[in-house]
């Protein structure tokens, strides 16, 4: 942790503004508990990402909530590949985040115009996915320049706005068993730090206790289902079954979060309503 901090604290360094990037089903447990420390008061602009897969209501109500912190927040497809107005918008937004910049080098006589910027989040949340659809086609690699550390690659997005090519990974927030189940569910812990049949299993009691009702792509779930049951109902009608016809949990748990990860549950938000 101390090492991933000192290496973002370096990059952050070179850059003017930063591109937080959250997940949209979590937009609180996927917030790295020190963002706010480590990015300081740089210009920021947050996505919400993976929107597509997020409760609509509740992605703007999130939205709301961090506009009025003061934050400049878009929900966001970072997989919409040939969404050229999503791009134009979050480009936007940065010039508009380094505006204030770009003035006070100006009263310093500083003629550089140009903005650098990184992207940050905690694992999962779609930096890579973010990088591609930023660089496209038309963006080039700008190479090492003096002054710069070495290994360091920009590319330039637009005239004056540069990207750092390698996102900064942050940690995850762990203590709160409620926010473990939640990064474990969306994909963001790797699969080796939990057992599929348990997460799969709080999974479906999530859906009892917050959306009964919700899971209608095959399955309907109410208020007083009994979630083993239904998990061994799954195996079964999926023909999951070991031989002498045991219901191989494992294989439904497994398939069940795979479904949850792609949207086929439905658009779902883990992370009930902003507490004001
Ligand atoms: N549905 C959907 N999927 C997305 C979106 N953005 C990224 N993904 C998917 O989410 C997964 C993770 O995306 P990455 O770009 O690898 O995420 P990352 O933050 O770079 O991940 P790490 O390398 O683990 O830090 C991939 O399967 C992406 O295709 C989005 O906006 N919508």
């Amino acid at each position: 942790m101390a090492k991933t901090r000192r290496l973002i604290t370096e990059n952050l360094k070179l850059v003017d503004v930063v591109i937080e990037i959250v997940d949209a089903r979590l937009p609180l447990s996927s917030r790295n508990p020190l963002i706010d420390e480590i990015v300081g008061d740089k210009p920021r602009v947050m996505l919400l990402n993976k929107a597509d897969l997020a409760d609509e209501q509740l992605t703007r109500l999130w939205t709301q909530y961090y506009s009025d912190q003061g934050l400049v927040v878009l929900p966001f497809n970072a997989l919409q590949g040939a969404s050229r107005s999503a791009k134009k918008q979050l480009l936007e937004a940065i010039q508009s985040q380094a505006q204030n910049l770009l003035e006070k080098r100006k009263n310093k006589g500083i003629i550089n115009k140009t903005i650098r910027m990184m992207i940050v989040g905690i694992p999962n949340v779609g930096k890579s996915t973010l990088i591609n659809f930023l660089v496209g086609k038309g963006a080039a690699e700008t190479a090492d320049r003096p002054g710069v550390t070495r290994g360091k690659q920009w590319i330039r997005l637009e005239k004056d706005l540069e990207l750092l090519d390698t996102p900064g990974i942050l940690w995850p927030k762990f203590e709160d068993p409620q926010v473990g189940f939640k990064l474990a569910a969306t994909g963001a812990i790797s699969e080796n730090a939990y057992d599929p049949v348990e997460l799969s299993l709080e999974l479906l009691n999530w859906f009892r206790l917050h959306a009964p009702g919700r899971v209608e792509t095959r399955y309907k779930i109410t208020e007083n289902e009994d979630v083993f049951l239904m998990l061994t109902d799954i195996c079964k009608r999926r023909g999951f079954l070991r031989p002498g016809g045991v219901p191989d949990l494992e294989k439904g748990a497994i398939m069940l979060l795979d479904e949850f990860r792609a949207g086929k549950l439905g658009q779902v938000t883990l992370d009930q309503e902003p507490q004001k």
